[in-house]
């Protein structure tokens, strides 16, 4: 048998953070080598031998937690949200300069997300009207979703490579946010609600027929597979994957 994976889960104290730490103390073949937080110091991550780092913190701390593992040749695994395209694209540059170190950013570590977001964009392509409605706890400190960012921008490449025009609207006035952020052309409305955990549906119209594609979870425990699935995985992966479907066969 080979050797545990060394692993540190920054935001470790955090709702998914210590839901990671439970899971990977539970896995044969890992091992916690830390669990850091807010004020702790990356130099422990050199100190205990991380091989592999959990980003599980908060969207303002997470670019310089990842940017320290990838220089220090660490793989990384990322839940958390923010990572926009000039975030990503930076990473990618500096992986370049770091060949054999992977990254994976999952916007959600949820089977059944990825598995909707993706039969979501699928579906896009036959259906003349899309939106995205994501709910969640009201704790969450950004809207809309990464998921549902995702989800978006899925949809809107599919829908792209299908010719197809935007989804029809002849809205002429509203109140600002009526009508949801936009993200590729595609409307997201978010919701925050005591009581939820991570819900999203896709609404998908067309002429007298509705296909809705939701996805919902009901505790955090249902993030896990994908976090140990992600830490298994990523150092086979070099470089930057964006979305755990790049580690699934969805068959597309
Ligand atoms: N990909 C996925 O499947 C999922 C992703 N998420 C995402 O994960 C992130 C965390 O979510 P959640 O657990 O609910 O949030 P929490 O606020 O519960 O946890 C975040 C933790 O990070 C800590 N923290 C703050 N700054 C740092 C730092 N510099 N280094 C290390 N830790 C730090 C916080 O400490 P303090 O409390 O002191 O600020 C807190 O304990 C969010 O971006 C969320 O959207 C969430 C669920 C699933
Ligand atoms: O903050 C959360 O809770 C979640 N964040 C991720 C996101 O923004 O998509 C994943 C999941 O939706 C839960």
């Amino acid at each position: 048998m080979s050797a545990p994976l060394k692993i540190a889960v920054l935001g470790a104290s955090g709702r998914m953070g210590a839901e990671a730490v439970k899971a990977i103390e539970t896995a044969t073949d890992m091992e916690l080598v830390a669990a850091l937080g807010r004020g702790d110091s990356l130099d422990t991550l050199l100190e205990v031998g991380a091989t592999h780092v959990v980003d599980l913190s908060v969207p303002s701390s997470t670019e310089t937690n990842v940017r320290f593992a990838v220089e220090h040749r660490m793989h990384a695994v990322i839940g958390t949200t923010g990572w926009d395209e000039a975030k990503r694209e930076s990473l990618a540059t500096l992986l370049a300069k770091n060949p054999g170190t992977g990254v994976l950013i999952a916007p959600n570590f949820a089977l059944g997300s990825v598995l909707a977001s993706a039969f979501a964009a699928t579906a896009a392509r036959y259906f003349e009207s899309v939106e995205i409605i994501e709910l969640h706890h009201p704790n969450k400190v950004d809207a809309p979703s990464g998921t549902a960012v995702r989800t978006a921008e899925l949809i809107a490449a599919e829908r792209a490579s299908a010719g197809m025009d935007p989804s029809p609207d002849a809205t002429e006035t509203q109140i600002e946010g009526a009508r949801g952020a936009v993200i590729d052309g595609i409307h997201v409305h978010s919701v925050r609600l005591r009581g939820l955990v991570a819900h999203q549906e896709v609404l998908l119209g067309g002429t007298g027929e509705q296909l809705t594609l939701r996805h919902d979870s009901y505790d955090r425990a249902s993030f896990m597979p994908g976090v140990l699935l992600g830490l298994r995985t990523v150092a086979s992966r070099p470089g930057l994957t964006y979305g755990l479907d790049g580690y699934l066969e969805l068959g597309r």
